[in-house]
């Protein structure tokens, strides 16, 4: 599990994330839902250790971020390293055995190229191979379906059953309802700097028209469209 107690984030004088309080369990799927600049990627850089916070965070285990596989949402590559050397380098830091991934591959990508070189949705699929083969406890997943093709939406899908099934802890952030309704067990909306609400599966439905009427109100008619 992995509990934030009383997390609070600025940037200066402005307030990102006011007094968050969650609880991820083990062996489920969550959705961060919130508008642009809402304070997804700053509440996961904290969850990752990769920010300051007030506040705490607690896990079962000694040193969270060692255990826990963070896909950004623009991973970013230093020149010169192909997707292969990166994805030993990540596995080497956590002593795990590279020798046969390539035969065990998930996504079919160019591994002796230059990952700096990779399409956007290349760049995310080589990321996140690289956090599965670590074998990691914790999942965090920003934006994991923008910007891959199809095919591979379909497979991260997939992947994410499985890894619920293993008994992970999955939390994913995205701008596509559906993909959440595929995947989560519950959605927490970040808003106003707080999660203002926390809604379970069999709400989802609910949750969806909600945020519909929410934001299409009557704006469609306002565009006169002929
Ligand atoms: N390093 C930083 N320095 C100053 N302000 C920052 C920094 N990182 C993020 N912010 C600000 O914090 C707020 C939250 O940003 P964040 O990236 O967490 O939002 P988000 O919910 O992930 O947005 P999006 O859906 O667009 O990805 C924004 O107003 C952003 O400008």
């Amino acid at each position: 599990m992995i509990q934030i107690e009383n997390l609070s984030k600025k940037y200066g004088n402005k307030v990102v994330l006011q007094s968050i309080n969650l609880l991820f369990e083990s062996g489920k799927v969550y959705g961060l839902v919130g508008e642009n600049g809402a304070g997804k990627t700053t509440l996961f850089n904290c969850i990752a250790g990769l920010e300051t916070y007030n506040g705490e965070i607690k896990s079962d285990l000694p040193i969270l971020k060692n255990h826990l596989g963070l896909l950004v949402t623009e991973p970013y590559f230093f020149p010169k390293i192909t997707g292969k050397e990166y994805i030993q380098l990540l596995c080497n830091a956590r002593n795990i055995n590279t020798i046969d991934f390539e035969k065990n591959k998930i996504f079919d990508l160019p591994l002796n190229e230059y990952a700096s070189k990779y399409s956007t949705g290349m760049k995310k699929k080589l990321a996140l191979t690289a956090i599965l083969l670590q074998e990691n406890k914790y999942f965090i997943l920003d934006e994991p379906f923008n910007g891959v093709d199809i095919q591979s939406n379909i497979i991260i899908t997939e992947i994410i059953h499985k890894l619920k099934d293993l008994g992970k802890t999955i939390i994913i952030s995205s701008h596509i309802f559906s993909t959440l309704n595929d995947t989560c067990d519950e959605i927490m909306i970040l808003e106003n700097n707080s999660i203002s609400k926390r809604v379970i599966k069999s709400d989802f439905y609910q949750l969806e028209n909600e945020m519909k009427k929410k934001s299409i109100g009557n704006k469609i008619d306002f565009l006169n469209l002929k």
